[in-house]
């Protein structure tokens, strides 16, 4: 049996990662970590009904982890949180599962190093969804036929959401910019922005959009556009706990979803 903490317990993701590892086979809920309602059952925090796991304060992570035995956490908070607390998590030789999007390189480099420092397994993806894993793939191809198109990624997500563009619209653009042997990125247009051969990205928010990515493939006559649309942030959860279960029986090392789902 997998023991997972989950930061950010209270947390629009939180609450549903916490729903699938109660209802998955072989993980169980070990700890679980906030900033807000220290002290209480996770459970009761949530609405899921009395789970017997307290909400720990997350200066005190260390100490939970290992009197907890937990194996793995996951973690879908802010990139400023994620950057302070997966090395604690790396260092108490724990593994870790990220979903937390908007990291600058060098946050991603003291991530990444820590896992590696310690010989942890991790997982870092911007999208634990299927189906925006097979898109990704769908966009590599499309790209490759229509290299000279014009190319555009637009995201729309709900209006809570901190950060932009989105981890997703960023990743489809470096798999699009990798696949064309690379491209520069601009963010929005405006005043006099004469187009050049870099792709464009641009988000929007508003109400309770879940997330909806879309590239256009623009030509001289015609255009291809690819779109994936969320419909439920259950598309998330439950591919980040699987992700959990996954990387619980990997060699340590830094994973990707395409290992995940064997693409
Ligand atoms: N990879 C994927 O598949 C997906 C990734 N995401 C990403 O996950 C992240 C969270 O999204 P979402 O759940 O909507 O956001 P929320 O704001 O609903 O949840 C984040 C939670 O983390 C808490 N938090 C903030 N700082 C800390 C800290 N230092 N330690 C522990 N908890 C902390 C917040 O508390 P408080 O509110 O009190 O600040 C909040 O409860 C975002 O980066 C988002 O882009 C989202 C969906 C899918
Ligand atoms: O914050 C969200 O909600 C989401 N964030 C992820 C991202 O930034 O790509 C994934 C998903 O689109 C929902």
């Amino acid at each position: 049996m997998i023991n997972a903490a989950v930061t950010g317990a209270s947390g629009r993701m939180g609450k549903l990662l916490l729903e699938n590892i109660i209802e998955m086979d072989g993980i169980q809920l070990s700890a679980a970590f906030d900033l807000v309602n220290i002290g209480k059952d996770v459970g009761e925090v949530a609405q899921l009904g009395k789970l017997d796991v307290e909400v720990s304060d997350v200066a005190d992570m260390a100490t939970v982890l290992k009197e907890s035995k937990t194996d793995v956490v996951i973690d879908f908070t802010i990139a400023a949180a994620t950057v302070v607390n997966a090395p604690i998590v790396a260092d108490a030789g724990v593994d870790l599962v990220i979903g937390t999007t908007g990291f600058s390189p060098e946050q991603r480099s003291i991530i990444e190093d820590a896992i590696n420092r310690n010989n942890t397994t991790g997982i870092i993806s911007p999208n634990y969804s299927m189906g925006v894993n097979v898109f990704f793939k769908i966009l590599q191809e499309t790209a490759k036929y229509l290299s000279d198109y014009d190319i555009e990624v637009i995201e729309a997500h709900h209006n809570q959401k901190k950060d932009a563009p989105s981890g997703t619209a960023m990743r489809a653009a470096e798999v699009i910019s990798e696949t064309l042997g690379g491209k520069d990125f601009v963010y929005g247009r405006e005043g006099l922005a004469p187009r050049e051969k870099e792709i464009g990205i641009h988000a929007v928010r508003g109400g309770d959009i879940v997330g909806d990515h879309t590239v256009l493939f623009a030509g001289g006559s015609e255009r291809i556009e690819v779109k994936h649309q969320a419909h439920s942030r259950n598309a998330f959860a439950s591919g980040a706990v699987k992700s959990a279960i996954w990387i619980a029986n990997a060699e340590p090392g830094i994973y990707t979803m395409d290992d995940i789902l064997g693409f």
